[in-house]
């Protein structure tokens, strides 16, 4: 069991204000010294209340005006104030990451622990630093209460890490996305040779018979014809999520002489074509492929996206390798296909249990190659993601804003209003957003918050929607966010609705968690380019937006009639009795609650349209929330917005497609 014997906590459990206001037309939030490693905006001015303006404290000192006494453990010059922070580490770190923490606090690492000891040792911790073998569950982050400052993933992947519990408990999740892209991508090109060579098996059965008493001079074992194996030159490899990784890959594969192409829906097609790769959807990435490497992020779309009935899509004889996670192959489909030779061989770095059980039919396949998540164990990788999360922690620690940071704390709402921001940005689905914000406005004594918060909801909305009509195979690489306003420039401070753009687009399409603090950045690394454009209009400046309209630019729309004249997809929304709604799709007028799922249907407008759409909707029990209809002109084309409490099944949607005077429609789920 181990110790529970703790030393002082770095920083007291709450926050604590100094207020040193020698004038009361000056914001009390600018006077505030936190006393916590949270990063914090801070309220610059609060003097002219029609002039609101955020600014970041990008390194926010820990400032504790009642720590004056120094101990022999002080911390000093290193940015921290009080006793020198704990640091523990339950997975092997790179030597390099360790000296740094090592410099400046307690560090012990103590590995393969168990869930009870985790706990107990978390109790007497500000930091933990983690790899994608321990479990950093809710009752880990419950034991950390009132300590557990920050939790550092040395690596990308941080689904083994509870981040709502992280969030609630107000501890900061930092990662380390970059250091171990090569080797990750060299782990996915040795795979894919070691498949084709039947290395593993033939190195297996060769080593196999010298140990053997019943064969001499490997009668019978020497296994030349058995092994062999196939060519990669001139073959097709379909990178399946051509982000860091997958690009890396497809750079290696085309040095081998592959033909590569790529499906990945939101990826650039000009990275693509820099590398010399075609992207293409995923019917044809995979029907056309010999070998496919899949690199995409675990989320509720790829989560078992390849299965019986993808691989039934498949070339007969296809080689697949896995070095992302486990969980987007559904594993008992893949043990079938193995069966009935649609997939010659898989080699898999990943599974959807870590380690296997060890009845995994799939791991004991003759035709499977494993390795026990290897993808990113290179000496170089280990010592760049140590020395990446360890500056991250530190940095946390002492209160500086992360560009590596996956959620954000949340913080009691008495300590500033632009923190209560935060929990917007925590809040995965709109109700949340919604309770999040009656719970908290009341409390608030700003305006910032209060006045925007419609527009957040609304801000995220149109992402979501957005990026929900770009067709497959096509990448994003550049929106725009309008925001027509009475306010001036200087009144109007947008960064917050562009994060929230910025979250709707990127969240349901990666398993990156994006608030405040990482908006920019995330959308920087996926190579969008977000611009905005303010539009001066004659309303009411008590508003602070009149509408936002969210475009995105050379791509294809799943639904045609979402393109503008512009040539781009174009939504535009309103905040209307306090809810965001709907107000253009295109050319197209509508108004359309933004609650619940919504479909839209393009078609020749005429009488009872609405009607078969709804007694549709109406046979499969899906309630119509509301419903708006756009048209050109009489007798013409007309758009139909039905917004929907459920999702309507397959059969509903087919019914709704089937009906002739439709010409197009989509599903979207907000
Ligand atoms: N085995 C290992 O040790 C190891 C090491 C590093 C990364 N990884 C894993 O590899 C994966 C990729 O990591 P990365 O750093 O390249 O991430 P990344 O975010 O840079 O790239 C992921 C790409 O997948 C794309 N994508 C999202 N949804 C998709 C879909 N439905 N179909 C196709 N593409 C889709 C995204 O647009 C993005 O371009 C992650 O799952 C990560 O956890 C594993
Ligand atoms: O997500 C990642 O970074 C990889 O899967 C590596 O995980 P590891 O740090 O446990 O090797």
């Amino acid at each position: 069991m181990a110790s529970s014997a703790c030393t002082k906590p770095i920083f007291p459990s709450s926050f604590s204000l100094s207020s040193s206001s020698s004038s009361e037309s000056k914001s009390k939030l600018s006077h505030v010294s936190f006393v916590n490693t949270i990063p914090i905006y801070r309220k610059l001015s609060h003097a002219n209340s029609s002039k609101r303006s955020l600014a970041v404290n990008s390194v926010l000192k820990t400032v504790d005006p009642t720590a004056t006494s120094v101990g022999s453990s002080k911390s000093e010059d290193v940015g921290f104030l009080g006793e020198k922070p704990t640091i523990l580490v339950s997975e092997k770190l790179g030597e390099a990451g360790l000296n740094v923490l090592r410099s400046v606090g307690h560090v012990e690492c103590a590995y393969e622990l168990s869930q009870e000891e985790l706990c107990t040792k978390i109790s007497c911790c500000d930091a933990l630093i983690v790899r994608s073998g321990t479990k950093v569950t809710r009752e880990v982050f419950e034991a950390g209460k009132g300590r557990l400052k920050v939790v550092g993933r040395a690596g990308v992947g941080i689904d083994n890490v509870d981040l709502q519990a992280a969030t609630e408990f107000g501890c900061l999740v930092v990662n380390a996305p970059t250091a171990n892209t090569i080797a990750a991508a060299e782990h996915g090109i040795a795979l894919l040779a070691a498949m084709a060579r039947n290395i593993a098996q033939a190195d297996a059965s060769t080593k196999a018979a010298m140990e053997s008493d019943f064969v001499e001079n490997f009668s019978g074992k020497w296994q030349r014809s058995k092994y062999v194996g196939v060519s990669m030159v001139g073959k097709t490899l379909a990178v399946m999520g051509f982000g860091k990784v997958g690009s890396e890959v497809a750079r290696r594969a085309k040095g081998l002489g592959m033909h590569v192409i790529a499906h990945d829906p939101y990826a650039p097609a000009d990275r693509a074509r820099a590398i010399g790769v075609e992207l293409v959807s995923f019917d044809q990435a995979i029907a056309t492929a010999d070998f496919i490497s899949l690199h995409m992020p675990l989320t509720a779309t790829t989560n078992k996206i390849f299965n019986d009935d993808t691989f039934a899509k498949m070339k007969k004889g296809v080689r697949i390798v896995n070095v992302a996670r486990g969980g987007v192959i559904d594993e008992d489909a893949l043990v079938r296909a193995l069966d009935n030779g649609i997939v010659a061989q898989a080699a898999l770095d990943v599974f959807t249990e870590e380690p296997p059980s060890k009845e995994s039919k799939l791991v004991q396949h003759e035709n499977v190659t494993v390795t026990p998540h290897l993808g990113a164990s290179t000496k170089e990788a280990q010592e760049g993601v140590a020395i990446e999360i360890a500056e991250a922690v530190l940095g946390a620690l002492k209160g500086e804003l992360s560009a590596t940071a996956v959620n954000a704390p949340m913080v009691a709402p008495e300590v500033s209003i632009l923190n209560v921001i935060f929990l917007l940005f925590l809040s995965y689905t709109a109700t949340a957003i919604n309770q999040t914000k009656q719970n908290m406005i009341g409390s608030c004594d700003g305006q910032v918050l209060s006045e925007l918060a419609p527009y957040v909801v609304l801000a995220e909305k149109l992402g979501r929607l957005a990026v929900q009509l770009v067709s497959g195979g096509s990448g994003i690489k550049s929106v725009k966010v309008v925001y027509r306003s009475a306010r001036g420039p200087d009144d109007l401070d947008t960064r917050l609705l562009r994060a929230m753009v910025t979250k709707g687009i990127i969240e349901p399409i990666s398993n990156t968690i994006v608030n405040l603090v990482n908006a920019d950045f995330i959308a920087k690394q996926k190579g969008l380019r977000i611009s905005e454009e303010r539009v001066v209009v004659d309303s009411s400046p008590e508003l602070p937006v009149e509408s936002i309209q969210v475009q995105i630019s050379s791509v294809d729309s799943k639904f045609a009639s979402a393109i503008s004249e512009g040539g781009h997809i174009s939504i535009d929304g309103k905040v209307k009795f306090g809810e965001p709604h709907l107000t253009c799709v295109g050319s197209f007028d509508v108004d359309v609650s933004l609650q619940g799922n919504l479909i839209l249907c393009r078609q020749v407008d005429q009488p009872g349209m609405i009607g078969r759409v709804g007694n549709i909707l109406g046979e499969q029990n899906v309630n119509v929330s509301f419903m708006s209809v756009g048209r050109t002109s009489r007798r013409k084309q007309a758009i139909m917005a039905i917004g929907v409490d459920e999702e309507p099944n397959k059969q509903a949607l087919d019914n709704i497609g089937a009906v002739p005077a439709i010409e197009e429609f989509v599903f979207l789920k907000l």
